[in-house]
């Protein structure tokens, strides 16, 4: 049996939960114990009622979530007012971004918490913890977008559609994967003019065999994306180079040729942005800052606005993980599964995923040598 506590999320406007009431049903049917902070579930449409009949138990404050669960299942990364709940041995499934949070990083490794990223779990190339919070982003991204380019807003003042007779605006989306996807799904269905960059040639085919004309593909070099910056009315960022640092892609330079009141969304920004001149995480408080005419969108957290859609849509996936981490025991589970070892980013004081290693400076250890003693002793 294990004991799975659910914090109540705290950073700006976050409103999604790491649990629905059906995924405690499914965690109490094993035989584990699930605790619930108190209105966690709320912002997502869930009274503490709804965990109760699930068969949760709902605890009044977040110290005792912490320090009396096995694992905390959390959406977002620790702020650093939670880093004092850290312990030895204790097991932390979330979102982690940790190339970009270089002192969660370490408060994680001197408290030896093991803890397994949502972003790094990986099966077959893909990031199947990421792909739902992705798909969300990308279509909210040009949702934003749109609202961002009405003059009241700031904007320049076009709708991107256009009307009979007006040109329609412009959208260019560098990275073609899910965040992309679907936000030209979105763009081409408000009836924009859609360019994607990406650097893979057989993922600009598949594009390509998606979308046909409706979109027109690049391959990504500082020639193109120059090009694509300066025309678009709006640009969305959406590269991603597994647990890496995003690469800046969009400089200074390029941002300066761009339209007075055009819009830029970086939905990399968690992964530390694609844009040059965005300098800082945005909140949904204040999402937007002006520079060079422009106006930048740079929150970590895009799916925290839709915290309903989101928090289903992120537990239909993590609550399996959850489940066989929780009925094998970490060692064996991760053992016994490639997809939770990608996973691990932090055991045993050591970082153990090495795209996170790399851009943290720091020394890779594989997540079969910081266990050794644990795996050896099982
Ligand atoms: N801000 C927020 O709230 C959210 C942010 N995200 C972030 O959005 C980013 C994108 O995520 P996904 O679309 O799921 O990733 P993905 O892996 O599906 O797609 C990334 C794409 O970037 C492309 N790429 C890599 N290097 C490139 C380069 N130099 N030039 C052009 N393309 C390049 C890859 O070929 C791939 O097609 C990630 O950082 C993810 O964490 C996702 C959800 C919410
Ligand atoms: C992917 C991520 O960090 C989020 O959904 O907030």
């Amino acid at each position: 049996m294990m004991i799975i506590g659910i914090p109540k999320e705290i950073k700006n406007n976050e409103n999604r939960v790491a649990i629905t009431p059906a995924g405690v049903v499914t965690l109490k049917k094993a035989g584990h114990r699930v605790l619930i902070e108190k209105d966690a579930g709320i912002g997502s449409g869930f009274i503490n009622e709804d965990y109760i009949l699930a068969g949760g138990e709902i605890i009044a404050n977040a110290s005792e979530v912490w320090n009396d669960s096995d694992m905390i299942m959390k959406v977002k990364e620790p702020l650093a007012s939670e880093y004092g709940y850290f312990r030895r041995g204790l097991i932390l499934f979330t979102y982690l971004h940790l190339a970009a949070e270089p002192a969660l990083a370490a408060a994680l490794k001197e408290k030896g918490v093991v803890a397994i990223a949502y972003e790094t779990v990986s099966v077959n190339r893909t990031l199947p913890l990421l792909t739902p919070m992705s798909e969300v982003a990308g279509r909210m991204s040009i949702l934003l977008g749109t609202q961002f380019l009405l003059k009241n807003n700031g904007g320049q003042g076009i709708l991107l559609s256009g009307v009979p007779g007006v040109s329609r605006g412009k959208v260019s989306i560098i990275g073609g994967g899910v965040v992309g996807t679907n936000a030209a799904k979105m763009a081409i269905g408000l009836g924009a003019d859609v360019t994607i960059i990406d650097m893979s040639a057989d993922r600009l085919r598949q594009l390509d065999d998606i979308f046909g004309t409706q979109i027109q593909t690049l391959m990504s070099n500082p020639f193109n994306i120059a090009k694509a910056v300066a025309e678009a009315d709006l640009l969305v960022g959406a590269v991603l180079i597994p647990g890496a640092k995003a690469p800046k892609l969009v400089t200074e330079a390029m941002v300066k040729t761009m339209k007075p009141g055009s819009v830029i969304i970086d939905v990399a920004i968690d992964q530390g942005g694609i844009v040059e001149t965005i300098d800082k995480i945005t909140t949904h408080d204040h999402p937007v800052f002006e520079k060079y005419g422009v106006l930048h969108y740079s929150v970590a957290n895009m799916p925290g606005a839709a915290p309903r859609t989101s928090t289903m849509a992120l537990t239909n996936v993590t609550i399996p993980y959850a489940l066989q981490i929780a009925n094998e025991g970490l060692l064996r589970a991760i053992a016994g599964s490639d997809a939770l070892k990608s996973g691990v980013n932090v055991a045993n004081g050591s970082i153990t995923c090495e795209a996170v290693a790399k851009d943290l400076k720091e020394e890779y250890v594989s997540i079969e040598k910081a266990l050794k003693q644990e795996f050896l002793a099982n």
